[in-house]
């Protein structure tokens, strides 16, 4: 049985950089990770624009200006202002060359043909500079940075409308049971619907994988092994849910095994998802996540998470803060544990409910609190670690 910790390090260890390039329209690249630096196509702002309604002013000593013309939002001419002429100007507009600062119209008083401000503006006030953003030949994001929405938008700004990204990894996912039905189907006494494999879906996809093939078995040994086989062949990732702990009918362990996969790992000293397996073959890598549909997904959160992130470029395990509890809670046992948990502005309540078979608790959680093993008690107030979650 190996630690949290080392379970991460060797998790991040196996999970190699998938180095292929593919070229995705950037309005569906969100989530993935720059393969190589963007380089500006132009300048942005392309031109001075002003940044307020109100006018453009060829400055001089007086606050009177003569009103000459209008420049709004996409017009291409440029009015040609003397030293004490102005003229109107909205949000966006490109700013004359002539003008050297844009007064907002709050501060002025139309008075005939003239304008007079309440005070001379300080050059380039209320001008957003050309190129203020980025410079045209100049790297515009960084290779290994993520797209966010932002990040889309801004690429989007400069024209760009392709982009090169790192391959993400495909992965299917594997629900093994007898017992489980799926959803839609009559509930028959001694099932339960299976939700694993929808839960994992995503769980992926939120965190931007798409690549998602689902598979299910019975519990039955050949079935098993040569599902796993069968998905092995085509998949970067495989997840494996339910089997794999000690009763005679979870036959993932024996499968892998005959398989002849590399176990990094096998068992991990935490609550929930003790009996978490992950291994290798080849170039694929697998996690046997433990049925309980609580610990599947903490295992998920905690180690399956970082290995994909690792896999696109990034180097990401979740966000760590620590956080004023403001519950008590009493662990059984000596294991570390992941506490199901709400967290907001600096407070972390932890949830009633923490059995690893609930995800009742876990629907409504944004948060895990990471209470070491040796700890018996948290009380009310005290500092904890807590794990937040991309949700
Ligand atoms: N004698 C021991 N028994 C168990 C131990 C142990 O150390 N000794 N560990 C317990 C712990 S901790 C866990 S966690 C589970 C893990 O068991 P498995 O990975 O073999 O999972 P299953 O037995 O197949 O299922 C466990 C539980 O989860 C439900 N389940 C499974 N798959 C799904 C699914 N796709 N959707 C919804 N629910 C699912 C299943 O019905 C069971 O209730 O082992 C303990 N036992
Ligand atoms: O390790 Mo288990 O996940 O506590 O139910």
């Amino acid at each position: 049985m190996v630690s949290i910790d080392e379970a991460i390090k060797a998790v991040l260890e196996h999970s190699n950089t998938i180095s292929l390039e593919i070229n995705l329209p950037l309005e569906s690249a969100g989530n993935s990770i720059l393969f190589k630096d963007v380089i500006a196509p132009i300048h942005m702002p392309p031109f001075r624009q002003s940044a307020m309604d109100g006018y453009a002013l060829n400055l001089h000593e007086d606050t009177t200006y003569s009103l000459i013309g209008e420049v709004k939002a996409g017009d291409s001419q440029q009015p040609l202002l003397s030293r004490g002429e102005a003229t109107r100007i909205f949000t966006g507009a490109p700013v004359p060359d002539s003008a050297n600062a844009v007064v907002v119209q709050e501060k002025v008083v139309l008075k005939g043909e003239n304008i007079v401000v309440e005070r001379n503006p300080v050059k380039e006030q209320n001008v957003r500079p050309i190129a203020e953003q980025v410079k045209k030949g100049e790297v515009a994001l960084k290779k290994g940075t993520r797209l966010t929405p932002a990040a889309i938008g801004y690429l989007s700004s400069l024209g760009v409308t392709e982009i090169s990204v790192y391959k993400k990894p495909s992965v299917a996912i594997v629900a093994t049971g007898n017992e489980l039905i799926e959803a839609g189907k009559a509930l028959t006494y001694g099932k339960i619907y299976e939700s694993n494999s929808v839960m994992l879906k995503s769980a992926l996809l939120s965190c931007g994988f798409d690549a998602i093939s689902i598979h299910k078995v019975k519990d039955n040994y050949n079935e098993t092994r040569e599902k796993i086989r069968n998905v092995i062949a085509g998949n970067d990732v495989v997840l494996i849910s339910g089997g794999i702990s000690v009763g005679d009918y979870d036959f993932v362990g024996k499968a892998l095994k005959e398989l002849g996969i590399d176990q990094v790992f096998y068992k991990v000293n935490q609550k929930p998802g003790k009996p978490l397996f992950f291994g290798k073959n080849e170039d694929t890598i697998l996690f046997a996540l433990p049925g309980n549909p609580a610990a599947a997904l903490t295992c998920f959160y905690m180690y399956v998470y970082a290995s994909l992130q690792k896999m696109t470029g990034a180097d990401n395990t979740l966000t760590k803060v620590t956080a004023t509890s403001t519950s008590y809670f009493q662990k059984k046992g000596d294991r570390p544990q992941f506490l199901k948990a709400i967290f907001k502005d600096g407070k972390v309540t932890i949830s009633e409910g923490q059995s690893s078979a609930m995800l009742q608790t876990f629907a409504v959680a944004n948060a895990l609190v990471q209470m070491p093993g040796e700890l018996e008690e948290i009380k009310i107030n005290d500092t904890v670690e807590v794990l937040l979650l991309p949700v």
